[in-house]
């Protein structure tokens, strides 16, 4: 048999592959259904364990990597996920009949959860100057006109974000507001107005960028600024979708943010400006990639394409971030002179600590 004809065996192969992820996936949509009816929630983890167990065996048996299956398998599963989640967002309607303003609705994480809300049911108003997608209502200023909606989300850069709070807290909206700022303490004064002010609010951050389509392994963050009927309109939000939602108070929000996005955004920031300053060709520096470097970098290139204007925003806004900031400074200067002084000992000394801070095993 020639190339093209083994070829051809392997077209058919690769539809028939395709045809039966289409099949799981109807199957897949019907146990989404039955979990909805019955109120079981969508990710199961015993099963999907099970799922994997058992196409690893199937794999053993078939002669092929078991971990080639798994991988192909843990893909298919997080696309279950998605569908099962996106149905049921849909067919709970929570949003049916309400109505909702996404103030910054034009921008990236605006538009994420102005489409998160249209999915609900909710009619969604955008104020943008920057206009709105089609399919929306559309106001150029957010102030301009009637704020009488069942939720006003603010999504704008923070400063912006500081300012409307203040404002509503005059216009007392009779809705539930909240903002989604990546930084709590700069908009502390604004809350605890728009609370003072008798309005329901509370404040959200989504632990996830505006790319993400499936919630399950993301977490939500919840923060109450004294009105609980708040907090739980914005859990409800997230109820129908496999997403974890976790409730702390502005002081403690900040403080792990400076270490989950201040310090691993600072880290890899500072990662490709070194490599940028050696000069090498990252071509060629990819073409004799590590495992740790093809890692490392796929995340330095995810930073580097986001925002600089929000990145600066939470490195320069957070006052926990300093102390991130200066132990990461202190933390390479360890390093650098235990390299200089040829002190293996201290090197050896710094990775002992940082495994046992993670309590991971040595390899
Ligand atoms: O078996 C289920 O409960 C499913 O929803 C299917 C499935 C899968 O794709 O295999 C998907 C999500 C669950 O977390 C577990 C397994």
């Amino acid at each position: 048999m020639d190339i093209a004809d083994l070829r051809r065996q392997l077209d058919q192969v690769d539809r028939d592959l395709v045809r039966l992820a289409a099949e799981r996936q109807r199957i897949v949509a019907e146990i989404g259904r039955s979990k909805r009816g019955t109120g079981r929630p969508l990710r199961d983890f015993k099963r999907e364990k099970e799922v994997l167990d058992n196409v690893r065996g199937h794999a053993r048996d078939a002669g092929i990597d078991p971990e080639l299956a798994a991988g192909l398998m843990e893909l298919l599963i997080a696309a279950s996920l998605t569908r099962q989640e996106q149905d049921t967002v849909r067919a709970l309607s929570q949003g049916e009949g309400k109505r909702a303003l996404v103030v910054g609705g034009n921008g990236r994480m605006g538009g994420w959860f102005a489409r998160f809300l249209d999915a609900q049911g909710y009619a969604v108003e955008i104020a943008d100057p920057a206009g709105a997608p089609a399919g929306y209502a559309h106001r150029a200023r957010w102030d301009d006109g009637a704020l009488d909606h069942d939720l006003i989300v603010v999504a704008t850069p923070l400063r912006a974000a500081s300012r409307i709070l203040a404002t509503l807290a005059d216009r007392r909206p009779p809705g539930v507001v909240f903002d989604l700022g990546s930084i709590k303490t700069p908009l502390r004064d604004s809350l605890a107005a728009l609370n003072a002010a008798g309005v329901r609010v509370a404040s959200v951050h989504p632990m996830f960028g505006p790319s993400a389509n499936v919630l399950a392994g993301r977490h939500v963050i919840l923060v109450d600024v004294g009105n609980r009927d708040a907090v739980e309109t914005a859990r409800g939000l997230f109820a129908s979708t496999t997403a974890t939602t976790i409730e702390m108070d502005l002081d403690e929000h900040d403080r792990l943010v400076a270490s989950v996005l201040g310090l691993s955004h600072a880290l890899n920031i500072v990662f490709v400006a070194a490599l940028a300053a050696s000069g090498v060709d990252p071509e060629r520096l990819k073409a004799v990639s590590s495992t740790t470097f093809g890692a490392q970098v796929a995340i330095a290139e995810s930073v580097a394409r986001e925002n600089p204007h929000l990145y600066f925003e939470i490195q320069s806004l957070n006052a926990h971030n300093g102390p991130a900031l200066a132990a990461l400074d202190e933390a390479m200067h360890t390093l650098l002179a235990a390299v200089r002084a040829g002190d293996e000992a201290g090197f050896v000394e710094l990775m002992r600590r940082g495994r046992e801070y993670l309590h991971a095993p040595p390899e």
